[in-house]
């Protein structure tokens, strides 16, 4: 602690209902420095070959790699979520830093041939200093799954993590910088909204990448179209999870707890309407409800732990209220939904609650149309395939959807028609990063991951070659 308080300075942040430190929110004048920084390193690391910077990312990997475990643990502390998660979300970065650092010398143009001998090529070039501003849910993941194609396209990055989870992106820094990362490459800033305006609004910012909510989303679309900057958007979601009668059902049931459960349901593409064929609907919600009052809660740092604390007392009880509200509107509370009190005195002021199943629901409740972000399942039935797929999709966001059945044709039949864009068939939540994330609809603009990051990350240039004479009209 003592460390991060010495680097970080006054930002106050808890766990599990304590200070662990104090940092300062940056304002303009540490704003402007940062990006100064990252405008002097981006132009010798912007002239390496892709190669090269994937040498220095393969380094940052390795390193990772090395520090699992004090990462994680710190990751637990930073957000409250398990350790066995925590270590998955730092696998899942320095997965992105490898598979990036991998992706960096093969970008490439084409060339195009033309009349008279001339040609035309094209080249993707880096777009300059990127602002990352990330969430609190997954904050080591998001800092990872943001720098790395930046890097790998040439460009250098200040990053923003959220207050309430400002520690690990630090740690990522430091660990770019020994991995050989010129300095300023990547930076990090501290701080809350105003600190995240100044980085949208900087005239020398030449793109903006977000994770957050969708109101906060519209905000930095807003910012950044003054300066005409591309954006990615990452926001949030309120995703139906789709399940036919001749599903798995040890499967299907497995899925909607991935779909609802991890860190503590603080998962953006989580698939909270959980439709349900009427013909399995009370078998499958028993087994739901068995399984979701099994859920070990309590010290996240312990291996046998499932659930860990919500990130603050005003998220929890923002999710606690979304509960009452839905008991007010006529769901019945299947299991969960309280307040949990763990028996170890030292995480007696933790923010912890019991999983929720709510089963009565209809489609017009809060519950099933706002996104909750905790560990709040809703579940609903349905008769027919056309039916469901309407309801599912009557939804403004768009993030992912998930779909159950044992029925090859129609998995694909209903995908094709679900209105998301992250869609899983037979399983939920997984996000392999070689395969691209993101959302439909207000869910959000661009992608993460894949190879199609490389093209959110650079700018193509296109050069006419003239191989004759100019046939001047004039
Ligand atoms: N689609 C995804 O990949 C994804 C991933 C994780 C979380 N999310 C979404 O994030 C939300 C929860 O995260 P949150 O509460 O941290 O979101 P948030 O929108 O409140 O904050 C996100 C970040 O934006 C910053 N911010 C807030 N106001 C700003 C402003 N006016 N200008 C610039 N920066 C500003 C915050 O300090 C924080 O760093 C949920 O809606 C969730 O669905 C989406
Ligand atoms: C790795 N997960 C669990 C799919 C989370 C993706 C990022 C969204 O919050």
């Amino acid at each position: 602690h003592t460390k991060y308080k010495n680097k970080l300075k006054h930002y106050v942040f808890l766990f599990p209902g304590r200070i662990l430190c104090h940092l300062e929110p940056c304002g303009a004048a540490e704003v402007n420095q940062a990006v100064e920084a990252a405008k002097k390193a981006f132009i010798n690391w912007s002239k390496l070959s892709g190669m090269e910077r994937g040498r220095v990312m393969i380094e940052a990997a390795h390193l990772i790699e090395g520090k699992r475990e004090e990462i994680a643990e710190m990751e637990v502390v930073n957000n409250g979520k398990s350790i066995t998660e925590a270590r998955l979300d730092v696998d899942s970065a320095r997965l992105c830093i490898e598979y990036y650092a991998g992706l960096a010398s093969t970008l490439a143009g084409q060339h195009v041939q033309l009349p008279g001998g001339s040609f035309a090529y094209t080249c993707r070039e880096p777009l300059g200093v990127c602002a990352g501003i990330g969430a609190w849910n997954y904050p080591f993941q998001i800092a990872a799954w943001k720098s790395a194609p930046a890097l790998a396209c040439g460009n250098s990055m200040v990053f923003k993590p959220s207050p309430v989870t400002p520690v690990t992106a630090a740690m990522l820094a430091e660990i770019y910088a020994k991995a050989g990362a010129p300095e300023g490459l990547f930076n990090v800033v501290q701080g809350g909204q105003e600190t995240g305006s100044l980085l949208c609004q900087h005239p020398d910012v030449a793109k903006v990448s977000f994770t957050g909510s969708v109101p906060t989303g519209r905000k930095i679309m807003e910012m950044a179209s003054k300066g005409v900057k591309p954006v990615t958007l990452e926001l949030g979601g309120k995703s139906p999870l789709l399940i036919f009668k001749d599903s798995d059902l040890e499967n299907a049931v497995k899925g909607a707890l991935m779909a609802n459960f991890l860190s503590q349901g603080q998962v953006c593409s989580n698939g909270t309407r959980v439709f349900v064929q009427r013909d399995i609907f009370p078998e499958f919600v028993s087994e739901v409800v068995k399984r979701t009052q099994a859920i070990e809660i309590g010290d996240p740092l312990l291996e046998s732990t499932r659930m860990g604390a919500l990130v603050s007392r005003s998220h929890l009880h923002k999710v606690l209220g979304f509960v009452e509200q839905a008991k007010k509107e006529g769901a019945t509370v299947l299991c969960g939904g309280e307040p949990f009190v763990p028996s170890h005195p030292k995480l007696r002021g933790g923010f912890y609650m019991t999983p929720c199943v709510l089963g009565d629901c209809r489609d017009e409740m809060t519950c099933v149309k706002e996104e909750i972000f905790g560990p709040v399942m809703s579940v609903l039935s349905f008769e027919t395939e056309e039916e469901v797929l309407r309801r599912a999709n009557d939804t403004t966001m768009g993030l992912a959807a998930g779909v159950f059945t044992r029925d090859v044709r129609r998995a694909h039949r209903v995908v094709e028609q679900l209105k998301a864009g992250s869609c899983f068939i037979n399983n939920y939540n997984i996000t392999p990063v070689e395969v691209p994330f993101g959302g439909f609809k207000t869910s959000g603009i661009g992608r993460e991951n894949g190879q199609v990051t490389l093209e959110y990350y650079t700018q193509l240039k296109t050069v006419y070659v003239e191989m004759g004479d100019v046939e001047s009209l004039f």
